[in-house]
């Protein structure tokens, strides 16, 4: 019986073997993994993907494949990453096909961080940064919007009176507040539901990332009509913002543009057009306008939750940037995004807090639209790309000691800005054709909001309990996508 067991075994595995597809990238390196399978039981969380990837690159180098039950992945670092997302960036700026749950949810047509590189997305990347430039990064108006809710946020957390806290639900109702002002004119009042609505979405966010069944077919479809599960969860917090904005539509008037779904809004309603005579939908509009709010949101507010962390774990740190933020600002006017220039460790750190938690670890995936070459290989139309960017940020080759967290590895020997071209290896934003199209928007909160912070207080340890070092390559921190520190308390004392 035994040995009829262990035949019909081999047989079997020669059957698969045989059967299994032959590689279309047969001479790019990548570990083997099992029949069918490929690697997906080394990968089974994020922490286990980022640590996996991680390790093959050391092993294989700047270009590996990697096998998803049969679909085969190149996974990228180095300064193919430049290559891939700058210099070839418009062959590499297609997007592989969503996972079936987001489908079931917005249907076949994708909208922004998702759809292929045709001309619509090229048409709403262009209206997003016109809108964003209005309303977003135009520097009175973010200086304006930004610095009120930044305001009210320190405000609350004075009135703590140097309690033990933790920061997270303050800087997230802050950052919330900024972008219900870029998207519709105004902040919600005090206690709105959409402020822990905008909580619930992110936890909702990281838990989709760490489920599997979203790109099962149908399991959205199954989610969403009986109204059970996660996704369907997420599928009622969306439609509670777009209703939200919704509402706005009745007091639209085109003479007077509060914000950036009126920018959007007004392009559908006069079918506004670019050269190649593209269009808007209505479905565009809501859903870009969830796309930029929810991006907005979960990842900045990851960032400052983190900085805050590493300024309590690093005092001397936060000293050093309190003495240039008193010798630049003093204490009697606001951070300004014209002192950026003037307080080089601060902008050091938050290059420094970007490389050192690295939340989108491997940016989003691209795809290839066209044959194209890369590091050598040839890459068929259609193959899924990586850029592994955490692998950079990660690589001691690229950051010496990259564990630890070192913003003066980011300054020249006179204190000043190392230049972007010795940055070049940092990219947590992407690059190119596809980048986020929120950099400049995030990156002036994240100065304004810390600059504000380390102005206004002292950060501490907790009376109870201890803040140990972040450890980015842990599984703690490595649970969800974005990635964020667990939580924690701390104190604020002011100045
Ligand atoms: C610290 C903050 C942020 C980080 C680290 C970050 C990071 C990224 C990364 C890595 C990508 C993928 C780039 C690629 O595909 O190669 C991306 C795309 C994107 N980001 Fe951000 N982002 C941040 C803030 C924002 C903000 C504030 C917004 C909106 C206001 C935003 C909206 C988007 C959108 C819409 C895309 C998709 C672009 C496309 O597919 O063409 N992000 N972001």
């Amino acid at each position: 019986m035994l040995a009829i067991l262990t035949a019909l075994t081999v047989v079997l595995l020669f059957w698969f073997m045989w059967r299994r597809p032959r590689s279309k990238l047969p001479h790019i390196p990548g570990p083997s993994g099992v029949p069918i399978a490929g690697n997906v039981f080394e990968i089974s969380s994020t922490f286990k993907l980022v640590q996996k990837l991680h390790e093959w690159m050391m092993e294989y180098g700047e270009i590996f494949k990697i096998n998803l039950l049969g679909k085969e992945i190149v996974v990228v670092s180095g300064s193919l990453i430049g290559e891939m997302l700058v210099t070839k960036g418009s062959d590499f700026a297609d997007r592989p096909r969503m996972p079936a749950s987001i489908e079931s949810l917005e249907g076949n047509e994708v909208h922004l961080a998702l759809r292929n590189y045709d001309p619509k997305l090229r048409f709403i990347r262009k209206l997003v940064h016109k809108g964003l430039r209005q309303y977003g990064e135009g520097m009175d108006k973010i200086e304006a919007i930004t610095m009120t809710e930044i305001a009210k946020c320190l405000d609350k957390i004075e009135q703590l009176g140097g309690a033990d806290f933790d920061p997270f639900t303050y800087i997230h109702h802050a950052i919330s507040q900024v972008m219900n002002t870029m998207v519709t004119g105004e902040a919600v009042p005090d206690g709105h539901p959409m402020l822990n609505k905008a909580i619930e979405l992110d936890r909702l966010d990281g838990e989709l990332s760490q489920d599997p069944t979203i790109v099962m077919p149908l399991m959205g479809k199954l989610s969403l009509l009986f109204g059970v599960g996660t996704f369907s969860k997420y599928a009622s917090a969306m439609n509670f913002f777009i209703e939200h904005w919704r509402s706005y539509e009745a007091t639209y008037d085109k003479e007077n543009m509060r914000g950036l779904y009126d920018v959007v809004y007004k392009a559908y309603l006069e079918s506004e057009t670019d050269e190649e005579g593209i269009k808007i939908s209505y479905k565009n509009v809501k859903f870009l306008m969830f796309e930029l709010y929810s991006a907005g949101i979960t990842t900045t507010h990851k960032a400052i939750y983190s900085f805050v962390h590493l300024m309590v774990t690093h005092p001397e740190l936060q000293k050093r940037i309190q003495a240039q933020i008193d010798d630049v600002i003093g204490s009697q006017r606001n951070p300004t995004t014209a002192d950026r220039h003037n307080l080089p460790l601060l902008e050091a750190s938050i290059h420094e807090l970007l490389r050192f938690i690295s939340h989108v670890p491997f940016a989003f995936p691209h795809q290839t639209n066209k044959e194209i070459s890369l590091g050598g290989f040839v890459l068929p139309k259609e193959t899924q790309v990586w850029p592994f960017t955490s692998g950079n940020h990660h690589n001691p080759k690229y950051f010496k000691d990259p564990s630890s967290f070192n913003p003066d590895r980011f300054l020249e020997n006179d204190g000043s800005l190392s230049s972007a071209s010795s940055r070049r290896m940092l990219t947590p934003f992407g690059a190119g054709t596809r980048n986020c199209i929120g950099e400049v928007f995030a990156r002036t909160r994240l100065f304004l909001f810390t600059a504000s912070l380390l102005q206004r207080f002292t950060l501490l340890q907790p009376t109870e309990g201890k803040l140990n070092d972040i450890d980015p390559r842990s599984e703690d921190f490595l649970k969800k996508l974005p990635c964020v520190c667990p939580n924690y308390k701390i104190r604020a004392i002011p100045r």
